[in-house]
């Protein structure tokens, strides 16, 4: 079986989080692999709450992965400084950066000296974005090879959330928004287009409290933001425990696949 392949989405269960990092480790170190064969570097962006932790519990100690070519964005940044116990940054940072020889200039953080400007914030990680993305020839969009994000209980997905305007941004490639439910209230993020350019898309949830989420979200249709998440040509997996796929029931994905 394939890990992943081009079309519908893919829902990949494991029966703990321990065996979700491993899947995580195994997918993550496949598509490092294949980006760095292709065009001599990874491109990955991050988000934070409990994925930093999931994703970094293998792949910190996995050898084969040449993480002095990758290059890390954050598919959402809380607007505090860098060593803030809420900075996604310094959790990234403790859980995978201080084990891993990913070189410094290679992970794109938001500014120190903005985070008191949401909005300078936002324009200065275009500019971040710019320096990896832009070529001569210009792009519309950056395209990643790995955009890593989670779920909220509200089906948020980076700092988009259901109902916020900011579901409707589809020119900016970073936006910034300073009444966020989900504390704290200011925070820069990813746009919606940013995330369905990219190479693959993969969701990582754990746990009985998203149950009920992961249900709503595949098994019907809708409009919440983690469902706007819909690659135009790239790949969207889902990584959940069994806690979490419980109540998934959808026959479209009822050959639940274990990695
Ligand atoms: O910075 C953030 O707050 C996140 O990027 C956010 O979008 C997160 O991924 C979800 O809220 C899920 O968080 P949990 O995995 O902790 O439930």
């Amino acid at each position: 079986m394939p890990l992943h392949a081009a079309g519908p989405t893919q829902i990949f269960t494991f029966p703990d989080v321990p065996a979700l990092s491993q899947g995580l480790d195994t997918y993550v170190a496949k598509l490092s692999d294949e980006a760095i064969r292709r065009h001599g570097k990874f491109t990955v962006a991050i988000s934070g709450g409990s994925l930093p932790k999931q994703l970094a519990a293998v792949l910190k100690h996995n050898k084969s992965v040449d993480f002095s070519n990758w290059i890390v964005y954050f598919a959402d940044e809380r607007c505090v400084p860098l060593d803030h116990e809420d900075s996604n940054y310094l959790l990234a940072k403790t859980e995978l950066f201080d084990h891993v020889d990913i070189p410094q200039e290679n992970i794109h953080t938001i500014d120190n000296d903005l985070v008191s400007d949401p909005e300078e914030a936002a324009e200065d990680y275009i500019s971040q974005l710019a320096k990896t993305f832009a070529t001569k020839d210009s792009v519309r969009f950056p395209v990643f090879d790995l955009i890593l994000l989670g779920v909220g209980p509200d089906g948020h997905t980076c700092s988009l959330f259901p109902g916020h305007p900011l579901l409707k941004e589809m020119t900016s490639w970073c936006a910034y928004i300073t009444d966020s439910p989900k504390p704290p209230s200011e925070r820069i993020t990813l746009t919606f287009p940013v995330l369905n350019h990219a190479h693959h898309v993969a969701f990582v949830a754990a746990g009985a409290g998203k149950q009920d989420m992961l249900h709503q979200l595949l098994d019907a249709p809708g409009h919440l933001p983690a469902q706007m998440v819909k690659p135009v040509t790239g790949t969207l997996s889902w990584f959940v425990d069994d806690a979490a796929a419980a109540k998934i029931t959808s026959a479209t994905y009822k050959g639940l696949e274990r990695l």
